[in-house]
């Protein structure tokens, strides 16, 4: 399975907090930033530098900046706009483009309801971020509007994601690079990632129900 899980024990720690079955909103929203800002640094790892002269206070110095490509963070509403501002607290300058996808409760097809795309997307790597990958309907929806803007490259930060998710996304799209902080163990008959988190969007907005 093509999924980096990253075991850092900050992210570990984090995770397990945010599994707590009476966590309150205001908990789970923070915890859901604290996570994206370390989910965002494993998946810009692989960043190119490239060095450049600047004037520094004793002369000329040679430094590393990010090399030319652009980002564009793109959540995917509503849950992903809880993980928005931790990522840009690492890519302050990323553009966002939004995709809306409401998951059929009965069939769990996405259903798209909004889209709105930065400029240039052939040029920006983009950055994909929703807490949950479960049947991995909604990613790959994401992933193909955005190739079809002509986006050709791709990473998907997710907090939980579920093994038959990722299997849909990896073969639909084995180039896009997955980033989680856990693979957990299935879904349920309800396309539910077990243990998972119950539905976030729900928990990072306020609207869930007993
Ligand atoms: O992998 P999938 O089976 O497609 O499920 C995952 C999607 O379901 C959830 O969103 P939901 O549709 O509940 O909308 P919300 O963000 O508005 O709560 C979640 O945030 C993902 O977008
Ligand atoms: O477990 C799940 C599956 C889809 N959406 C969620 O919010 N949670
Ligand atoms: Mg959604």
């Amino acid at each position: 399975m093509n999924i980096h899980v990253v075991n850092h024990p900050l992210v570990q720690h984090k995770l397990g907090l945010l599994r707590e079955g009476d966590i309150s909103t205001m908990k789970f929203r923070q915890l859901t930033q604290e996570l994206a800002r370390l989910l965002a640094y494993e998946a810009t790892r692989d960043f190119e530098l490239e060095a450049t002269t600047i004037d520094g206070w004793c002369g000329k110095i040679d430094i590393q900046q990010i090399k030319g490509k652009k980002v564009t963070v793109v959540p995917i509403l509503r849950a992903g706009i809880g993980m928005l501002d931790g990522v840009l607290d690492l890519v302050p300058s990323a553009k966002i483009s939004v995709v809306g996808l409401a998951r059929n409760e009965e069939t769990l097809e996405p259903v798209s309801y909004f889209e709105k795309f930065v400029d240039s997307l052939d040029e920006r790597i983009a950055i994909i971020i929703d807490p949950m990958l479960a049947t991995g309907g909604s990613m790959v929806a994401t992933i193909e509007l955005l190739k079809r803007k002509g986006c050709k490259q791709i990473k998907a930060v997710v907090m939980v994601a579920a093994p038959e998710g990722v299997k849909v996304v990896n073969d639909a799209h084995p180039d896009v690079q997955l980033y989680a902080a856990s693979l957990d163990s299935h879904l349920n008959e309800n396309g539910y990632i077990i243990p998972g988190l119950g539905d976030a969007g729900d928990k990072i907005f306020g609207t869930k129900h007993a």
